[in-house]
């Protein structure tokens, strides 16, 4: 996304900063997310790699909650680069209707990704900065830089410009731009939003990055250092039946529980990591990253996107 979750053009909704809006609209509690996904030790410590092993579900690569009647991946498909047996394993997975994610857990090196996250929590102007949602003045729940390539539209949401830095200012940013290129032949970007978590209470709600300026099918590469989190995703209401509407129906509303339920997914983004969302997932699926009593250490997430 160019913007950042919660970037909104002068003529867009403004969108969730604090966990509350949707830019559809919708509205969650993050507890409701947090309701499906059981607390994760936070795992970004420097001192040892972790290993797969203590990852039951290495062989996807993605944290999944135990009660598999949530999962509602239409498919998932583990592809190992042909050119090198060194490259790290890269999952696809296909959310259905032309949405789709790529996970790359061992993106960046281990040791370099924690050069980077030292560098990024030194060197970049972190703001926590006031916005405006419903009305009301909150603090934003996390801390944010915004980095983009001159001329583009500037970024507003919830009432709030960040200042738009250089590349130039931040030199690593585009060695990690040069490691996605390669990972992502073809792909362009040319804004990033930082977001740093400074613990457990830190987060982001639900939104999508579905701003007008990212176009209708944005790609996002969202780069991982640190405690890990889990992002969350969850399938967007479709239009209520017309019984349903009518409130005729209480096993309409069962089934419609039952949905929800099934069309939501969680991935632990471990340090490191590249998560890149594609085709239609801004426009049918929201994402957040909820609160998490035990990921104490902070978090730093880089989003690339490119402003149209
Ligand atoms: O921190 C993350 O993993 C996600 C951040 C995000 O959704 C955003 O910046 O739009
Ligand atoms: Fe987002």
């Amino acid at each position: 996304m160019t913007s950042p979750p919660h970037n909104s053009t002068a003529d867009n909704q403004p969108s969730d900063g604090t966990g509350k809006v949707l830019s559809d609209g919708q509205m969650t509690a993050n507890e409701e997310a947090e309701s499906f996904n059981e607390n994760k030790n936070c795992s970004g410590h420097k001192l040892e790699e972790m290993t797969d092993k203590d990852d039951s579900n290495y062989k996807t690569g993605l944290h999944y909650h135990q009660d598999k009647g949530r999962m509602s991946l239409t498919s998932i498909v583990a592809v190992k680069s042909p050119s090198s047996s060194d490259a790290p394993i890269r999952r696809t997975i296909d959310l259905g209707h032309g949405s789709d994610l790529i996970y790359i857990q061992r993106f960046l090196p281990f040791q370099q990704s924690w050069t980077f996250f030292d560098y990024l929590d030194k060197h970049i102007p972190w703001t926590r900065p006031t916005i405006r949602v419903f009305g009301r003045s909150c603090l934003q729940p996390r801390d944010t830089c915004y980095v983009a390539s001159s001329g583009l539209t500037a970024l507003v949401y919830s009432g709030y410009r960040p200042n738009a830095y250089s590349w130039d200012d931040f030199p690593p940013l585009k060695e990690i731009l040069d490691a996605i290129f390669k990972a992502l032949p073809g792909s362009r970007f040319n804004s990033l939003l930082l977001n740093r978590y400074k613990g457990a209470s830190d987060y982001v709600s639900w939104h999508a990055d579905d701003e007008k300026i990212y176009g209708p099918t944005p790609e996002i590469a969202s780069v991982s250092f640190g405690c890990e989190r889990d992002f969350v995703l969850k399938k967007k209401k479709h239009e209520e039946s017309s019984q349903e509407k009518r409130g005729e129906g209480g096993p309409a509303l069962k089934r419609l529980k039952k949905s929800s339920r099934e069309n939501q997914q969680s991935l632990a983004l471990k340090h490191g990591s590249l998560l890149v969302m594609r085709g239609y997932t801004q426009r049918d699926w929201i994402h957040s990253v909820p609160k998490r009593a035990k990921a104490e250490g902070t978090r730093i997430n880089l989003t690339f996107r490119l402003v149209l």
